[in-house]
C-alpha cells in the first residue's frame, strides 16, 4: 500500500498502546468549558438563571469554530485534477465467480472507454451477498495472484487503462477471519488502500428483513482515506454510510469525495439510500458516490440498486434505476470551494458547544 492516509499520516502504533485514547481529549475539552465560580453554583432558581446567563455569555466570548473538530480540520488540499468523469458500474452478480470477474472487467473497460478516470464498483460484486457465500468466495488479498483473482483483475485493468478504481468490495480471508473489503487501485495498478467495513450490517425487522453480517464477518478497525490521481477520497462500505461521524472525520481530513459501495435492500433502500447520501454530502459539503449491485431475480438478498452521484449542495447529479447500468457523470471540485464560500459551515461551527474527536488522528500526534 502506498499512500493511504489512514496508515501513513495518522497511524502511530506507539500511541495506540495508550490505555485511554480519550484522556488527552478530556483534558483538552475541559479547556473549552466555561469556568464556573463557586458563587454561580446555587440552588436558587433565579441564581441558576443568572448562572446560565453567565455561562452563555462566556460561551459567546469563547466562540471557537476551529476547535469543533479535534484535532482541527485540515484545509482542503488542491486535487491533482479539478474536473473528471466518474463511472458507477451497477453490475448484475451471479453465483459464478469467474463470470462475475470477467463481467466486472468488461464494465470497467466500457466506463473507461466513455471517459471515466475513476470507476466505482458495487459492494460484494464477485459473490452472492449471503453469509453462506462469504467463506466460499473469500480471497486472500494480501497474497494476491491466484489467491485473489478479483483484485488481480482490478490491478491489471487500472494499470492498463490508467484509471483509479474503487473496487467495490469482496469477501476477504485473513487466517480464520473474514472481512467485507474494498480495495483502491491507483492508475499505476498499485493497491493504494484497503478498507474493511467498519460497521457490520446486523438488522432484524420481523417479516421484512433479517441479516446478520456479524455471523461470519469481522469488523474493520480503521477509517480509510486515500490520495489518488482524482483527489482525496474517503471510503465506506454500505452500512458505514449510516454513521455520520465517519463522514465528518473524512471531511475534517480534507476529503473531496466519499465513495460508498453499497447493497441496500428493498426495505431500507426506498426510504434511506438517497436520503443518507444527500445528508452526508450536504452536511460535509463534498461529493458522495455510491454503487450498488443490480437487482437480481431469485437472489436471496434483493439489492435496491439506484447507484448515485450527489454534489456538495445535496443535489442528485446522476442516478439510475435497479437494472444493470453504467453511469458516467462529471465531478468538478471547484464547486466545493464555491459552496463552502457561500455557506461557510466550517467557520460557523460552535467548538465551544460540541466537538468531533478523530481518535486515530489525535493519537498520532
Ligand atoms: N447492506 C448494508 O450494509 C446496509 C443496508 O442495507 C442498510 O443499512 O439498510
Amino acid at each position: 500500500m502506498k499512500s493511504a492516509i489512514s496508515s501513513s499520516l495518522f497511524f502511530n502504533s506507539k500511541n495506540l498502546l495508550n490505555p485511554n485514547p480519550l484522556s488527552r481529549f478530556i483534558s483538552l475539552k475541559s479547556n473549552f468549558l466555561p469556568k464556573l465560580s463557586p458563587r454561580s453554583i446555587t440552588k436558587s432558581p433565579s441564581s441558576s438563571t443568572s448562572a446560565l446567563r453567565s455561562i452563555s455569555s462566556s460561551m459567546a466570548s469563547s466562540f471557537q469554530p476551529e476547535q469543533a473538530r479535534v484535532p482541527s480540520a485540515l484545509p482542503l488540499p488542491a486535487p491533482p485534477l479539478t474536473k473528471f468523469n466518474i463511472g458507477l458500474c451497477q453490475l448484475s452478480v451471479t453465483s459464478d465467480k469467474k463470470r462475475n470477474i470477467s463481467h466486472a472487467k468488461k464494465a470497467i473497460e466500457e466506463a473507461a472507454s466513455k471517459g471515466a478516470k475513476l470507476v466505482l464498483l458495487p459492494e460484494i460484486w464477485n459473490s452472492p451477498y449471503s453469509n453462506d457465500s462469504f467463506p466460499v468466495y473469500a480471497e486472500d488479498i494480501d497474497a494476491g495472484g491466484d489467491a485473489s483473482p478479483s483484485t488481480a483483475m482490478l490491478s491489471e485493468v487500472s494499470k492498463r487503462l490508467r484509471i483509479t478504481i474503487i473496487g467495490g468490495s469482496i469477501p476477504e480471508r485473513v487466517g480464520d477471519r473474514l472481512y467485507n473489503t474494498c480495495c483502491v487501485f491507483g492508475s499505476d495498478g498499485e493497491l493504494k488502500a484497503k478498507h474493511r467495513k467498519i460497521h457490520l450490517f446486523d438488522i432484524d425487522i420481523p417479516g421484512k428483513i433479517t441479516f446478520m453480517e456479524s455471523k461470519t464477518l469481522t469488523a474493520g478497525e480503521t477509517p480509510t482515506i486515500v490520495d489518488t490521481d482524482v483527489g482525496r477520497i474517503g471510503i465506506g462500505i454500505c452500512y458505514d454510510i449510516r454513521f455520520q461521524e465517519l463522514a465528518m472525520i473524512y471531511a475534517a481530513r480534507g476529503a473531496h469525495l466519499l465513495c460508498y459501495p453499497g447493497a441496500f435492500n428493498m426495505t431500507t433502500g426506498p426510504l434511506h439510500w438517497e436520503l443518507l447520501q444527500r445528508a452526508r454530502a450536504t452536511d460535509n459539503q463534498l461529493y458522495v458516490a455510491t454503487c450498488s449491485p443490480a437487482r437480481g431475480s431469485g437472489a436471496g438478498y434483493t439489492a435496491w440498486g439506484h447507484s448515485t452521484l450527489v454534489g456538495p449542495f445535496g443535489e442528485v447529479l446522476a442516478t439510475t434505476e435497479h437494472e444493470e447500468d453504467i453511469i458516467i457523470a462529471e465531478i468538478d471540485y471547484s464547486v466545493l470551494e464555491q459552496r463552502r464560500t457561500s455557506l461557510p459551515l466550517n467557520k460557523q461551527r460552535r467548538g465551544d458547544l460540541y466537538q468531533l474527536v478523530d481518535v486515530q488522528r489525535l493519537n498520532s500526534k
